[in-house]
């Protein structure tokens, strides 16, 4: 068969691959999933008016961030499970990340251990995701771990004080990995500890992570700009606007809605990320030019990871690339600095 040529195309690649059970734990989202759609259709409803006559060579892609450059403004968002996609797991997508010269967000729900995915992808930019444990002793582990594996930046994920209720999953039974795959990170000594949502997580676990560790703490899940302004006030290094792909609280607004107000509450304090429903090089431009400093996009790579493994990631993400530099060219700019609200118009509903 040919190799897909959209991130939609690469969808149905590992559709067919993949357990059906499997493929909607990756695809599916928190109840009636008005949230999952309305990420996708909010870019939609965007348009791009570009310039011309601007005479740019080949754009510039090269974002910096406080955890590292990226070759390009598209991170890699952290997604549980991989082992259920591709039998290298996290290991095959941190390759992906090298190869492409971006960063790899590593869920701490990883199928493989983060000191594992470290070695197997020497020259991974990886960024470990946190979700807060009630054990705060062993929280501070994971941490001390993620140093020691050379992760560059922590990303707290705080849209999770109780996991969504997922109806696929609820219908197709699917509540625990299959035998012989574990959260490999929540191993301490014999046993694999259950990892646990905290419903009483507080800003008070952010300021005491800061404190902590001196790597840089991302916060991931912010919507309301009135937390944005608290996170600044407690010295958090990046957000990230993202409403975990819509498998979190449904009908929150689809994220790059929620982005110009973020933006505006943060003014450029530290970089704004934003994640949820970016399937091609425009969507990325229209997220740029209304405040985000880079994307991350999670269910993408999935969907590479499952049509064919580590190459399949590379080639998702390539091909975002390429959609990107297009975009770029056509709109008359000459880099992805150069990109501001003047680029986006929003259209009416058709
Ligand atoms: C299958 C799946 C698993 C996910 N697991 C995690 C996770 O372990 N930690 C986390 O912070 N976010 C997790 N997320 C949310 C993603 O980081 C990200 O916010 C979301 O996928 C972005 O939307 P997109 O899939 O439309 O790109 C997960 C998302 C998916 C689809
Ligand atoms: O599926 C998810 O969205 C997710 O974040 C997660 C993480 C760990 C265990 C189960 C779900």
């Amino acid at each position: 068969m040919r190799a897909p040529v959209s991130v939609r195309e690469f969808e149905a690649a590992a559709r067919e691959r993949l357990d059906p059970a499997h493929y909607d734990y990756f695809a599916g989202g928190a109840g009636e999933e008005v949230t999952l759609r309305a990420n996708e259709a909010a870019f939609g409803r965007l348009a791009l008016l570009p310039r011309v006559l601007r005479g740019t060579d080949k754009p510039e892609l090269g974002v910096t961030l406080p955890g590292g450059s990226a070759s390009m403004p598209v991170l890699v968002a952290p997604t549980a499970f991989h082992r259920l996609a591709d039998p290298e797991g996290e290991r095959a997508t941190a390759r992906a990340a090298a190869a492409t010269e971006t960063i790899m967000m590593l869920s701490m729900a990883s199928t493989v251990a983060l000191e594992d995915v470290a070695a197997a992808a020497p020259g991974a930019r990886l960024w470990f995701q946190l979700y807060v444990q009630p054990d705060l002793a062993f929280t501070k582990t994971l941490v001390r771990r993620a140093e020691a594996a050379g992760c560059r930046a922590l990303v707290v994920t705080v849209d999770s004080p109780v996991l969504g209720s997922r109806l696929r999953d609820e219908r197709n039974g699917f509540h625990d990995l299959p035998d012989g795959l574990c959260c490999e990170n929540m191993r301490d000594g014999d046993r694999v500890r259950p990892l646990e949502f905290s419903p009483t997580i507080s800003w008070e676990h952010v300021g005491r992570l800061i404190e902590l560790t001196s790597l840089p703490v991302v916060l991931k899940g912010v919507l309301h700009p009135e937390d944005a302004g608290t996170a600044l006030d407690l010295g958090v290094s990046g957000l990230i606007v993202s409403n975990h792909g819509g498998r979190q609280l449904d009908t929150v607004p689809a994220t790059v809605d929620v982005l110009p107000e973020i933006a505006a509450a943060v003014a450029g304090a530290v970089p704004v990320l934003l994640d949820g429903g970016v399937r091609s090089g425009t969507d990325v431009l229209k997220a740029l030019a209304l405040g985000a400093a880079a994307v991350a996009v999670g269910r993408p790579v999935v969907w590479g990871l499952g049509a064919d493994g580590e190459r399949g990631a590379v080639r998702v993400l390539e091909l975002l690339r390429a959609q990107i530099e297009e975009a770029l060219a056509l709109c008359g700019a000459a880099s992805v600095h150069d990109l501001g609200p003047g680029l986006v118009r929003r259209v009416p509903p058709c």
